[in-house]
């Protein structure tokens, strides 16, 4: 990658005709634009900037003027707009067309109650998110995105290189990039050194793109559509470093252009096809229902549409309007406490159950699993034996590519190597840099240009990186002071050699040298060509003090762990090892080829650790085990996993890690404490556990209502149930199961990965929905007894009654009763759970007794009903507890 500097030539006339905006005076550069086409001379003036950058009082002013640097994400919706924007709930939408019909055929009662119950869910759904909506925009703020900004006190001061707020920067503002970073507005790169930048978010192309600084861009005919010398927000730096002039801010830069707000585009989650896969099946479900109820009816009864609001009712009797409440109620609260014990912050609603139903975590190894701050333990040469020297040209390559990057910021390995070397009293300044291409990940290699002393004519390449990428670009090998061709026996005792070492645990940086005549041009990977080795720099890297902790939390939560490092497979099987781990068979990258999907997802589900791993492996073996079924975490600080914290359901990065790991990452954990990962997702669990639980409990007793009032309707001469009586019942119903959104299920949902498959939990709600059916139908049995044995035998507001009463008791039983957990001891009710249940059987018991009865077409059963009823209830609740307790693929929905 060449170095590049833009130096500022003639000027040409200005192309960009957009016009300055009035009343901003700064023009609108969306970089995509023509002022692309202008000399960085031309831009600079343009903008009132210069090379030096702002002072502080010019972009105070221009920050007053034209304001942050902030995409308008969607501004926050009003009220009004929120409500209505809730009605976009399939589950909603499909009341409302109950409604509609209902009133279409008159049926004003009906059409009124859904009319309720629609007003409450939308009300209570907008309220919920607008709290957590403003509880997670808190819980972001603490993870802010910074840029480095070169500015000055005063227009004589010298320029100083600070850290501000991504926001604060405005156009003329020159910035500094560095691998890592955010690109933090539109920028035109004034100097650049072996830049290169991933823009996935902004053209969906997967590998980084190389990007330098150009004077006087091709002028006339199209603009490439991807300016080298332009990169982008939203866009993150890869590898290398660069200088550049800020363009477009805010709403002007390309990216507000694209996409109007920050949010980022992702396949489907666990979280959208266990939740939406089961609300699509409930809906599909309630539209069949009321053509089915019409035809039986007529066909059976000879009934006509006079049963339409019976049968809109019926279908409303299956929705679980509270769903989005409960959603949301459950992971706003389960992200907000996070936050507040474990200092774990959730960014995307869902991720939170997302990382409930991970079952699988990749990791990466360094600054994961290990502290990060490698300690050289020893250099050697190509022999193994102690050899100084190697450390000092290791130390000459890691001084000037870091001295010669224009955000000079050194990795953990250079900083280790300086200090040793320091120790040592090496001295890289005996040495001129000439050039650098600074560590890249994909060639896993950093290269110094030198001069060596008296030495004009000739520039010496100092190259270090990893054992195998270094060992290809050798031709020979320095023994005993002379160089000796590297043929493939001496590559092979090579490799056995740093084998050897990495088996001990630690790191290994290979070095090699090779003299060149000096020359002006600029330094490609082409030119790293039959270079000689010199040896290796050896270095442990201590394991993180909670690692073992934490691997042995997610081992016991039922979540397979897999390391994917870019480190060599010795090293990371060693880290493996003392971690607890059993590496078993180490795979490398290199050896999974171009093996893609199920057949990528079974290579990998035998492995422990897949080494050698590029940022593209990390996310192909991600998305490759997505695919294969596996809901997976990915777990990584750095600049190489971005692209797999994108892919993975759930994005995890530790609160050190790198700017865009941390953008780009769901959830971020509290420094360097990886056992928050267990209670990450507990909690996570914990929230899959509450809406598990109302989904579960919900769906089968409608389900059982359903089915016994279709089975009453076609056995009875009267309707079982009016309409009113319907939806009053669902009324009832949805307002105790609001107390789910404050419930905390018991431990035997924290034991296992929550996922909510789609054909278990339907065989669930089945089992329990036929026993709910059940008892309803021997219900019907004591009503007919008890009821004939008094003067209102056959009365259908004494069946209304009694029927109303016992679907209460029974939903109040199934709120105790099918929580979670198969035993007893499991299944004890929180707070809300019980208190909602209690009162769920007080209004069943007492409503058709109380002046409300008669309105509602229902009056008192006979006291002989009740202690029928009782025996029905007791009988019914001891077959839930058997079959709970005793059908262990039942449970399995839990
Ligand atoms: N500054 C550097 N200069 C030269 N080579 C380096 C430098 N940093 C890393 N390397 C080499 O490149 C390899 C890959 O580095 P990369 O950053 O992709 O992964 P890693 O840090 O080893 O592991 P992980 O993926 O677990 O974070 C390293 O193992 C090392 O051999």
């Amino acid at each position: 990658m060449p170095e590049t500097t833009a130096a500022p030539t003639a000027a040409r006339t200005p192309a960009h005709s957009r016009g300055v905006r009035p009343g901003r005076g700064l023009p609108p550069f969306t970089g995509a634009g023509e002022p692309a086409a202008l000399t960085t001379l031309q831009v600079l003036r343009l903008l009132d900037s210069g090379p030096r950058g702002l002072t502080e009082e010019q972009a105070e002013e221009r920050l007053l003027r034209y304001g942050e640097n902030v995409v308008p994400a969607r501004r926050p919706p009003s009220w009004p707009r929120r409500f209505v924007g809730s009605l976009r709930d399939p589950f909603t939408a499909v009341l409302l067309c109950l409604g509609v019909v209902s009133a279409a055929v008159a049926s004003w009662g009906t059409a009124c109650v859904i009319m309720v119950l629609v007003v409450v869910s939308c009300a209570l759904r907008s309220g919920g998110e607008h709290q957590a909506g403003r509880s997670m925009a808190a819980l972001r703020e603490l993870v802010p995105t910074t840029a480095s900004v070169q500015r000055r006190t005063a227009d004589d001061a010298p320029p100083r290189v600070r850290e501000i707020p991504v926001d604060q920067l405005v156009v003329g503002d020159v910035v500094r990039l560095g691998a890592g970073d955010l690109v933090p507005a539109d920028v035109r790169l004034l100097r650049a050194s072996g830049l290169t930048v991933h823009q996935a978010a902004l053209t969906g192309e997967s590998v980084p793109v190389p990007k330098n600084a150009l004077d006087a861009p091709a002028g006339g005919g199209a603009e490439p559509p991807e300016p080298p010398h332009l990169c982008f927000q939203g866009s993150s730096v890869a590898s290398g470093s660069g200088t550049a002039l800020v363009i477009a801010t805010g709403p002007d830069t390309r990216f507000a252009a694209a996409y109007g707000g920050p949010a980022r585009r992702r396949g489907e989650t666990a979280f959208d096809r266990s939740v939406h896969g089961i609300a699509w099946t409930l809906i599909r479900f309630m539209l069949l229902t009321p053509p089915l109820v019409l035809m039986a009816n007529a066909a059976l009864r000879g009934r006509g549409l006079e049963t339409l609001p019976f049968a809109v009712a019926v279908a409303v009797g299956l929705t679980p309007e509270m769903l989005p409440v409960i959603v949301t109620a459950a992971l706003a609260r389960g992200a907000s406490a996070l936050a507040r014990t474990s200092g774990v912050i959730v960014k995307r609603l869902p991720a939170l159950h997302d990382l409930g139903a991970v079952d699988v975590l990749c990791l990466d190894k360094t600054g994961t699993l290990t502290q990060d701050r490698p300690v050289v333990e020893r250099s050697l040469d190509a022999r193994g034996d102690n050899a100084p020297d190697v450390l000092e040209w290791a130390a000459v390559n890691s001084f000037w590519t870091v001295e010669l990057a224009e955000l000079p910021v050194p990795d953990t390995l250079d900083e280790a190597i300086l200090d040793a070397a320091g120790e040592r009293g090496a001295d890289p300044f005996a040495y001129d840099g000439i050039a650098a291409l600074p560590f890249d990940p994909s060639h896993r290699l950093a290269t110094a240009v030198v001069r060596r002393p008296g030495r004009h004519t000739t520039h010496t390449l100092v190259v270090k990186g990893a054992v195998e990428d270094v060992l290809d670009r050798c031709g020979s090998v320095a023994v005993d002071g002379a160089d000796a061709a590297l043929d493939a026996a001496h590559r092979e005792r090579l490799l056995g050699l740093a084998a050897e070492e990495a088996a001990g645990g630690l790191r290994l940086l290979a070095v090699a040298r090779a003299e060149r005549p000096a020359r002006l041009g600029p330094y490609s990977d082409k030119d790293l060509r039959g270079l000689t080795f010199l040896g290796f720099v050896a270095l442990r890297d201590a394991l993180a003090p909670t690692a073992t902790d934490a691997l042995e939390d997610l081992a016991r939560r039922g979540v397979a762990v897999k390391i994917l490092t870019g480190d060599h497979p010795g090293t990371a099987a060693r880290a493996c090892r003392d971690l607890g781990l059993d590496p078993g068979e180490v795979l490398t990258a290199g050896r999974l080829g171009d093996l893609r999907g199920p057949q990528l997802a079974a290579a990998v589900a035998r492995a422990t650790v897949v080494a050698r791993c590029t940022a593209q492996d990390k996310a192909r073996i991600v998305s490759a085990l997505r695919a294969g079924g596996r809901i997976t975490g990915f777990l990584g600080d750095g600049v190489n996993d971005l692209p797999a914290l994108r892919a993975a359901d759930v994005g995890i990065c530790p609160r050190g890690a790198v700017t865009v790991a941390r953008e780009g990452a769901d959830v971020v954990l509290a420094e360097k404490d990886l056992t928050a990962i267990d209670r990450a997702i507990t909690a996570g669990r914990r929230s899959s556990g509450t809406i598990a639980g109302y989904l579960r409990i919900t769906l089968s007793s409608n389900l059982g209502n359903v089915i016994a009032m279709l089975a009453a309707g076609l056995l009875l001469p009267f309707l079982p149930m009016l309409p009113a009586q319907v939806l009053v019942q669902n009324l009832c119903f949805d307002a105790a199961q609001l107390a789910f959104a404050f419930d905390r299920p018991g431990p035997a949902a924290e034991r296992k990965p929550a996922v909510l498959r789609t054909r278990t939990f339907l065989r669930f709600i089945t089992a329990f929905g036929l026993l709910n059916a059940a008892a309803d139908i021997a219900t019907f049995g004591v009503l007919a007894f008890a009821s004939h044995t008094t003067a209102r035998a056959g009365d259908p507001a004494v069946f209304h009654a009694g029927w109303f009463t016992e679907n209460l008791l029974t939903q109040a039983m199934v709120m105790l009763l099918l929580r979670t957990g198969r035993h007893a001891a499991e299944r004890r009710a929180t707070g809300p759970v019980h208190l909602a249940a209690a009162a769920l059987a007080v209004i069943g018991i007492l409503l058709p007794l109380s002046p409300l009865g008669p309105p509602l077409d229902m009056s008192a059963p006979p006291a002989l009903y009740y202690a029928l009823l009782a025996a029905v209830l007791t009988l019914y609740g001891l077959a839930l507890s058997t079959v709970r307790t005793h059908h262990p693929a039942l449970s399995a929905a839990a």
